[in-house]
Parts: structure tokens; sequence; C-alpha cells
């Protein structure tokens, strides 16, 4: 008899399974109330796609003739979505620990920036670097975030400012998508920083006149696979009026909007996005009430990067007033070499801790929201019927424990589930 199953995960603690209603993503009231099974089980089906899910005993009764091609007895474990990261910069070549030092000594993101430090360093590193050597970092850095329970990744382009960089890492980046199990949502962030003798009013210019209709040609003829579009709108690198123009022809060739916004000053980014329908804008720091207001109006995500905040010592986003005012609100790990962190776990607990969000917003702002913030909430975010079968199985009775063990995801995690194919198992390895 053949196999009629892929994976049977069964007997959990618990299955946080976020949402059961299709919803695209949860406001306040929702993440307060998130759907949680206790005593569950779940079934994945050949295709990848979740065939079931409910309590233990009734998915027994209803599968008792079934045959799986694995079963993991998760007695005494919690099983959650695979976790969504909205936000990171994870292809270049050349590290920054020398800036950490510096920032340590109270340089500014800004001083460093403007010293030709910062984005303008990983710029150089990474046109140096050939693509099969960005791949193989790459690769490995997926691997990092795959193991710390990311099922789903946005990636980014934006060291390359040159065209034939930017392509570089934009194919680097399709690539993994065709060959690594983890999930991408493709970036175009050929936006991220002014190259040295332009104005941002002639970078602006030349993406449009040029990167734009070359991408657009490589979507076209299925050679990339880019959904976004990103811009670096702050004061001395975007202003509002190129970045407007930049995402409106990005608009115009069929990318969703998905920028980066009122972070270190205040830019009205907020505002920008709402009126343009942008799916998200990220950061967010300096974000005014009318922009908060604006946001949830348009049902435009926020993609908060705790990580960020931390490293640069920022004022932390409003993440309370953005929740109590209606705006979906999403979370990232914004990986990147200034802020170089893998874990959505450390993200969340980051969250509760300095922007003040529950364990189940924080939770919920790592899954469905930030699906949705990558228009895939139909496919990720949450363990529904129908929808893909990506899940973390954690060793511990109660699911809080991944947010709880800051930096403890290593060995929490036992296992890592996409399309219902482990794809990582944590063993112990005793050293006697
Ligand atoms: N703020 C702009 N971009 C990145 C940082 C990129 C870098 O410093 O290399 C961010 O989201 O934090
Ligand atoms: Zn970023």
């Amino acid at each position: 008899m053949s196999v009629q199953y892929r994976l049977l995960l069964e007997n959990a603690e618990q299955i946080v399974v976020v949402c059961s209603k299709e919803e695209d993503f949860l406001l306040e009231d929702g993440m307060r109330n998130l759907a949680i099974l206790e005593r569950g089980s779940m079934v994945i089906g050949h295709d990848g796609l979740i065939k079931a899910v409910g309590p233990a005993d009734s998915i027994r009764n209803q599968f008792s003739n079934a045959s799986f091609e694995n079963i993991i007895n998760c007695t005494g474990k919690c099983i959650l979505p695979g976790f969504v990261d909205a936000h990171t910069h994870p292809v270049w070549a050349g590290d920054r620990v020398h800036e950490f030092a510096m920032k340590l000594a109270g340089a500014t993101y800004m001083d460093i920036h403007q010293a030709g430090g910062g984005i303008n360093y990983t710029v150089e590193h990474t046109s140096a670097a050939s693509e099969e050597e960005l791949y193989n970092s790459f690769k490995h850095r997926l691997e990092r975030m795959l193991r710390a329970g990311t099922t789903l990744v946005e990636c980014k382009s934006g060291y390359g400012l040159k065209l034939k960089t930017e392509l570089k890492m934009l194919k680097v980046i399709e690539r993994a998508q065709r060959e690594l199990d983890i999930a991408i949502s493709s970036t175009y962030c050929g936006a991220h920083s002014v190259p040295k003798g332009k104005s941002a009013e002639e970078a602006a210019d030349d993406i449009i006149a040029h990167h734009l209709p070359a991408l657009k040609q490589m979507v076209i003829n299925g050679e990339l696979h880019v959904e976004n579009i990103d811009v670096f709108c702050e004061k001395g690198v975007f202003d509002l009026e190129s970045t407007k123009r930049i995402l409106q022809e990005g608009k115009a060739i069929g990318l969703h909007l998905n920028f980066h916004g009122d972070e270190l000053n205040p830019m009205n980014s907020a505002e920008l996005g709402a009126n343009l329908g942008a799916h998200a804008v990220s950061h967010l720091e300096e974000i005014s009430d009318e922009g908060i207001a604006a946001l949830a109006k348009a049902k435009c995500s926020a993609i908060l990067l705790p990580t960020t905040a931390y490293i640069l010592r920022l004022k932390q986003p409003r993440a309370r007033d953005m929740l109590n005012a209606g705006v979906i609100v999403a979370l990232g790990s914004d990986f990147n070499p200034n802020a170089y962190c893998f874990s959505m776990p450390m993200v969340m607990h980051l969250a509760c801790v300095n922007m003040k969000m529950s364990l189940k917003e924080a939770l919920a702002a790592a899954t469905i929201n930030a699906a949705y913030s990558l228009g895939r909430a139909h496919t990720h975010g949450s363990l529904e019927v129908g929808k893909q079968g990506d899940a973390v199985v954690i060793n511990a009775s109660r699911w809080e424990h991944v947010i709880y063990q800051f930096g403890g995801h290593q060995e929490l995690i036992e296992y890592v589930v996409i399309k219902g194919k482990i794809v990582w198992k944590y063993e112990k390895i005793l050293c006697l």
C-alpha cells in the first residue's frame, strides 16, 4: 500500500494555530485571542499542505487506517507555525565587526554612513565578491535562520547600488529560491544608499531609467522572481520625493511596495506608504501620530525591527500606540552587517521586553502579520487546513518558552518542518 500522507505530528501539548478563520492578519484583539489547541495533532500531505489539525483523539480516529512517511511523537512538546521574517539584508560580503566597536564607543549609524562606512563599506565588498562566494555565505545564513525556526524570509538586494551588482545579488537570491527549502520573498532594494558622486534625485533617475526596465524584463522572462521594491527613505539618503518617484515606478511594473521609513528622522514615510498603497513600511521609530492613523486606515503593515533599535540604541518603535490604533504590526530580524541576528525567537523576546508587546502579540507579528506584509497570508503564518505545512516543534510543554528562553532556541527547537518535510532536527552532542 502506498504511503498516504507525508507527516503526522502527534499528540502535542499545545498547537499554536494562530488563527482559524482564514484571517489575512490579526489586529490587537485578535492577537490577544490567539488560537491555541491543547493536546493536538496535525497531518501534512504529499503536496506539502496541511490536511488536518485538531484534538489528538479525533485525529487518531479520523486517520486510524492512514499511513505516513514520517511520524513525530510530540508528547511533551509544542507545535508552532514556521516563523516569518519580514525584513532581512542577507546577501553581502565583508562583515562590519569593526563598526560595532565604533558604535559602542559613541559613533552613530549616520556618522559611520556619512564617513563612507556602513552600507557603502558593504557595497564595496559585495561588488568585489563573486556570485558563488555570495551564494555560499547566503546559504549558510539561511540555514542558521531555518534552525531558529524561520520558514519564510524576505531577502533584499541593496549592496550593489549599480545595476550590475544589484542583479548579481538578485540572481543569488533567485538561486536560493530554486535550490533551498526555505521560502523566500525577494526584494529589489537598489535605492538603499545614494552612490558616491550622485544626488538622491540623480540616483532615482538612474533607477527609474535603467534598473527598473531591466528588472521588469528579467521578471517577464522568468529569470527573476522579485516581488517587492524597497527604498531607504531617510534624511541624507533618499528624500520623500525621490522615494515616491521610485516606488511609483516600481508599482507600475507590478512590485509590492515595502520600504524603510521614519527610522532615524521623522520623514512622513508612513503617510507616503499609506497613500501609495504599500504593503509595508519598516522601522518607524520616528513615526508621527498621523502616520500611525494613516497606516491603520490603509491596512499597510508596520514591520518593526527590535534588533536595530536595540543595537543602535534608538528610541523604541511605538508598538503599543500602533496596536491601539489598529495598525497591522509585523516583526523582522533586519539581519544585516549592522544588526547580526538570525533569530526570530530573539526578535520576539526583544519586542516583548523593549517594545512592550505581549507574548501572543509578538508571535502573531512574527507569523500571520509578517506573512501579510509579504502578501503570503494565504499560504503562511498559521496552521490552518490548506496552508503550507511549515511548523516548528519545540521541546517544552508550553509554547511561550520559544520567546522566554532568550538565546536558547538552539536546544529548544527540536524540529523544523517545511511542506511536511523535516528540514532540521536537533541532535544532542554528548561530550563525555
Ligand atoms: N536602514 C537601512 N538599512 C538597514 C541597514 C543596512 C546596513 O546598515 O547595512 C536596516 O534596515 O537597518
Ligand atoms: Zn533594512
